[in-house]
């Protein structure tokens, strides 16, 4: 722990950033004296007034005598020049920091002063700049919630980072460290080419004769985007010098990426010209999740972690719509992908895991406009049109994203990655890598345990082959039968008992023939896909825990509007039903090749059953909802044959297994199900693991329970059910959200 105040600190150079860091020391009393140098002597004087600095001194040299600190918060290119200046003058055991745009030139001013770096210097860069500048501008929370990037060398001295670290986390910034190379490399881009683009703008545009009428009426979009064209002239002369190589390989990447853009404006390509801004605007979005390792949760921010808390009691009543089925809307962006012409999707799951597979395909290459209020288009590229991806692809918590894109790239012409989030990282992905090799496909999994990343050696030739499913999963089943529309012959696939057969009826829908014949489904290789339109059902997995919801509540009746009823489904309402639940179904059609129904659900006397195995794949993913209407019914309800539930998103038997006991309700986990006995449900603290389904089974035992019910780590609701506090708030349940800092 660093010991506060220090006795001295110098300040060279008292600019937006020095006179902030300075404010900041003294009103956190981190330091006693103050000193600093400034060509300025109005500057010197204004920061005295202001009780910013004790003393000020034209000279460098002055201004770092005895001093423990010393940062350097003068323009980059005079780096050489105060260095030797203050070399004489600097105690031997001072530490000397700076706050320079660009590391390289600093180190090598430091080398042509003492011969080499000295082990007391910490280069650093605080990213907090703005387009203000001078003493006046100064604020002491300009750091705050802000990165700073220390470079420190190998032979940099452990205490001297400590300490410079100290002083920036002190001012609430966010402090991490890289090399001198990637740090140049890294600003080039994401700071001095903005800053080039803003100043080359304006200046154009201020050179045409009729740059009043320009200026006058310039809004929003010129003002947001040249707002750093005001920036100090001089500093960013500095940078661009100082920071050359790295800024001209990311201007010709640029120019490169505009002559694109001319070209497709000239050749009228509106194509091109939508895949460039539709990828561009995902990509903001999409980046911020994969650093922080998230899903794509907007409301998840690094740190924070989201509750929700249930207060006991209420009906659930009304009519609600449930969002789009998550299985369907992965399978209309994978299809509409490979498929010729443009697919028009509605009713697409605008959620987490949906998403992460439409900007899989955006990354490679397909332009897919939307999703605007579930409505998308996708511009097919054919068989053979995805193009590499730029990087690893990211699909967050998607087992079936990953899953089912193993089987379509082991057919792909390039080599890809796969990750994920870190509770798929955890899940088993050998189960479609083995049938995938049988194929020739070149793909690895991770670790003894097989699990992610995956990584494709693409260019292999894939044959068909006949593949038995070990287990009854839909998607592995799907990832065969995708890589069968690249293999040569026939690729058939049997289960041993019957999975959702989306794929199946898509790619039909999509014209192409896919042949069942009792539990085998069969394709043969080389047809081709033609765009269609696509309306997605509501997915009955989420209508799962509001059909829970209102059995359990007294007096409630409910509506679920335009629910998908496939046959591969519809466990939760048999398993319901068996229990004595009162579940109608009304308006039973269908809408682009799957059933569809209106389901009325009102409260019943449930009893416990011992659930038939042969319901398990047709309600795999329905269970944390059925355990909540087991502990509410009467008796003993028994799961078997379910041991696939422990490799989903989080191991579903033993962790509702552990909240439900937490609860005060029985429930005995076995290797392949659980025995849970019916009775009060009290309130307590329960713990999701990032487990959606957990999360939103464990708020609707909140209607009956007896005390509040606080669910820890909801974040990844989002990824199937974005709107799940909304809509069940709506129907009765007395939820409400929180974040909350992570420990
Ligand atoms: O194919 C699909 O869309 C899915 C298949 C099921 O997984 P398994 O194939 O692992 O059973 C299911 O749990 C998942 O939510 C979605
Ligand atoms: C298991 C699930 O999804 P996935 O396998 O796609 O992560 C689920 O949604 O319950």
């Amino acid at each position: 722990m660093q010991r506060w105040p220090l006795r001295q600190v110098a300040f060279i150079g008292l600019g937006l950033i020095g006179s902030s860091l300075a404010r900041l020391m003294r009103e956190r009393g981190l330091v006693e004296r103050i000193t600093a140098s400034s060509r300025s002597q109005q500057t010197l004087a204004t920061a005295q007034q202001l009780g910013i600095i004790d003393i000020g001194y034209s000279n460098p040299a002055d201004a770092v005598r005895g001093a423990d600190l010393v940062i350097l918060a003068m323009p980059v290119n005079a780096t050489e020049a105060v260095m030797a200046a203050i070399k004489p003058a600097l105690s031997s055991s001072a530490i000397v920091t700076d706050v320079g745009s660009t590391k390289g030139n600093v180190i090598a001013a430091a080398k042509a002063v003492w011969g080499h770096v000295p082990e007391n210097f910490v280069p650093g860069h605080p990213i907090a700049g703005s387009e203000q500048s001078g003493v006046m501008a100064g604020r002491a929370d300009l750091f705050s919630a802000h990165k700073v990037i220390l470079t420190p060398l190998e032979h940099t001295r452990a205490e001297a980072v400590a300490l410079v670290t100290a002083v920036w986390q002190a001012a609430g910034a966010d402090v991490m460290t890289m090399s001198v190379t990637q740090h140049d490399a890294v600003l080039a881009r994401t700071s001095h080419l903005p800053h080039l683009l803003a100043f080359s703008l304006v200046d154009t545009l201020a050179q045409e004769s009729d740059n009043l009428d320009i200026f006058r009426y310039a809004a929003g979009g010129f003002r947001d985007f040249t707002r750093i064209a005001a920036s100090d002239p001089l500093m960013w002369h500095d940078i661009f010098l100082a920071n050359r190589e790295a800024v001209l390989s990311a201007l010709d990447a640029f120019e490169a990426g505009t002559k694109r853009l001319r070209e497709a404006i000239t050749t009228e390509n509106g194509d091109a010209l939508l895949g460039v801004f539709t990828r561009a605007r995902a990509a903001r979005e999409h980046f911020t999740h994969m650093l922080a390792g998230t899903a794509y949760a907007k409301s998840m921010t690094q740190n924070k972690e989201l509750r929700f808390t249930v207060e006991p009691g209420g009906t659930f009543t009304g009519r609600a719509r449930v969002p789009g089925d998550k299985s369907i809307s992965h399978r209309s962006i994978m299809l509409g992908s490979i498929a010729e012409g443009i697919t028009e999707v509605s009713g697409f799951l605008e959620g987490e895991d949906a998403l992460a597979t439409l900007q899989a395909f955006r990354d490679m290459g397909v332009v897919i406009e939307g999703p605007n209020e579930g409505r998308v288009r996708v511009h097919g590229v054919g068989l053979n049109g995805l193009k590499a991806p730029p990087s690893t692809i990211y699909v967050g918590n998607s087992g079936t994203t990953m899953r089912l894109l193993s089987g379509l790239l082991s057919a792909q012409a390039f080599n890809s990655v796969l990750t994920g989030d870190a509770t798929l990282a955890k899940r088993p992905m050998e189960r479609i890598a083995k049938p995938l090799r049988l194929m020739g496909a070149d793909i690895q999994t991770t670790g003894e345990r097989g699990t992610p990343p995956v990584t494709i050696t693409g260019n292999t030739k894939l044959s068909g082959i006949h593949y038995d499913l070990p287990v009854a999963s839909a998607q592995v089943k799907s990832g065969v039968l995708l890589a069968g529309l690249w293999a040569d012959g026939t690729t058939s696939v049997t289960e041993p008992a019957p999975t959702r057969d989306h794929t199946e009826r898509m790619l039909r829908g999509f014209g192409y023939d896919v042949k069942t014949d009792g539990a085998t489904a069969s394709l043969q290789g080389g047809g081709s896909l033609k765009a269609c339109k696509i309306d997605v059902p509501g997915d009955i997995s989420s209508a799962a825990f509001f059909l829970v919801a209102a059995s359990i509540a007294p007096d409630s009746d409910l509506v679920l509007e335009h629910v998908g009823m496939n046959p591969t489904r519809v466990g939760v309402i048999n398993i319901l039903r068996a229990m004595g639940g009162n579940i109608e179904v009304l308006n039973a059609r269908e809408v682009g090749g799957e059933p569809v129904a209106d389901l009325r659900v009102r409260s019943a006397e449930l009893q416990g059953i011992d659930i038939p195995e042969d319901q398990v794949p047709l309600g795999i993913d329905e269970f944390p909802a059925l355990f909540i209407a087991a502990a509410c019914a009467n008796g003993v309800t028994t799961l078997t044959g379910a041991e696939e539930l422990r490799v989903k998103e989080s191991d579903r038997i033993q962790v509702m297994a552990d909240g439900l006991l937490t609860l005060g309700v029985s429930a005995l986990p076995t290797v392949d199900g659980i025995v849970i006995t019916g009775g009060p449900i009290s309130g307590g603290e329960v713990i999701s693991h990032g487990d959606h389904r957990i999360a939103m089974a464990f708020a609707v035992a909140g209607l009956r329970a007896t005390d509040t019910i606080t669910i820890r780590d909801c974040a990844n609701v989002a990824t199937s059910f974005p709107d799940f506090i909304g809509l069940a708030r709506r129907c009765g349940l007395r939820i409400r959200a929180s974040e909350h800092d992570l420990h």
